[in-house]
């Protein structure tokens, strides 16, 4: 049951901020669209292998810079087992720690111009300050066990949909639109959509 519930909704909401980053960034959505003709080849109805969705590296990039900006779980909770002293000041044991994901994701100590969009920051694996204050699936022993098959479904998803549409977002303007529940949950994502040439 965990699985089911831990594993739908979070990949529905991750996918909708694709949707919304990548309806934004035209540029950014016609290289994934050319990645996804590169490595899938000119049949569009021919089966996704997994070989091939590892290859997608840009797709990959775009799934953890837009999770980065939009986190889908904003805060992580944590309780220490023993009495810390962190920064100065003291904690007793039990004390409920909450981990500002958000605050993280866009915090100028980690990433260089953090409100921006740019999926190529991931291409560059030699930085692992960057890699290691990205919180999308948790962290450490409780660090979510779906997190491959999460972005292995993602990007499946993403490349049936790209590969055979043109996508475009309805409205370009408002920003976006969610509501807070524990999980942030996407409100009304209106797109156009046509098959491509
Ligand atoms: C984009 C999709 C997903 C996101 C953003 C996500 C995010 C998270 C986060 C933040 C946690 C808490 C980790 C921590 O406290 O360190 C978690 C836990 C968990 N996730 Fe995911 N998850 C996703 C997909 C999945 C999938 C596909 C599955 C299963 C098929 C799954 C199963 C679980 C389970 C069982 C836990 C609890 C682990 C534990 O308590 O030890 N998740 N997830």
């Amino acid at each position: 049951m965990d699985l089911l519930l831990g594993g739908t909704l979070t990949t529905v909401i991750t996918l909708s901020a694709i949707v919304y980053y990548l309806g934004h960034n035209p540029k950014v959505q016609k290289r994934m669209v050319q990645e996804l003709d590169d490595v899938l080849g000119s049949d569009r109805d021919s089966n996704i292998t997994i070989d091939q969705v590892i290859k997608l590296e840009y797709t990959d990039a775009i799934f953890k810079e837009a999770s980065r900006l939009f986190p889908t779980i904003p805060v992580n909770l944590r309780t220490n087992a023993e009495p810390n002293e962190i920064a100065g000041y003291k904690f007793p044991a039990k004390t409920q720690f909450f981990i500002d994901v958000e605050r993280i994701h866009r915090s100028p100590d980690y990433w260089t111009d953090p409100d921006t969009f740019n999926p190529d920051r991931w291409l560059n694996k030699s930085d692992t300050k960057m890699y290691s204050s990205y919180y999308q699936f948790g962290g450490g022993a409780r660090e979510c066990p779906g997190k491959k098959m999460a972005l292995a479904e993602v990007k499946t998803l993403i490349a049936l949909l790209y590969r055979n549409y043109d996508i475009e977002l309805v409205d370009k303007v408002s920003p976006f639109n969610y509501n807070y529940d524990f999980i942030n949950i996407v409100q009304g994502l209106e797109i156009k959509i046509k098959p491509r040439n």
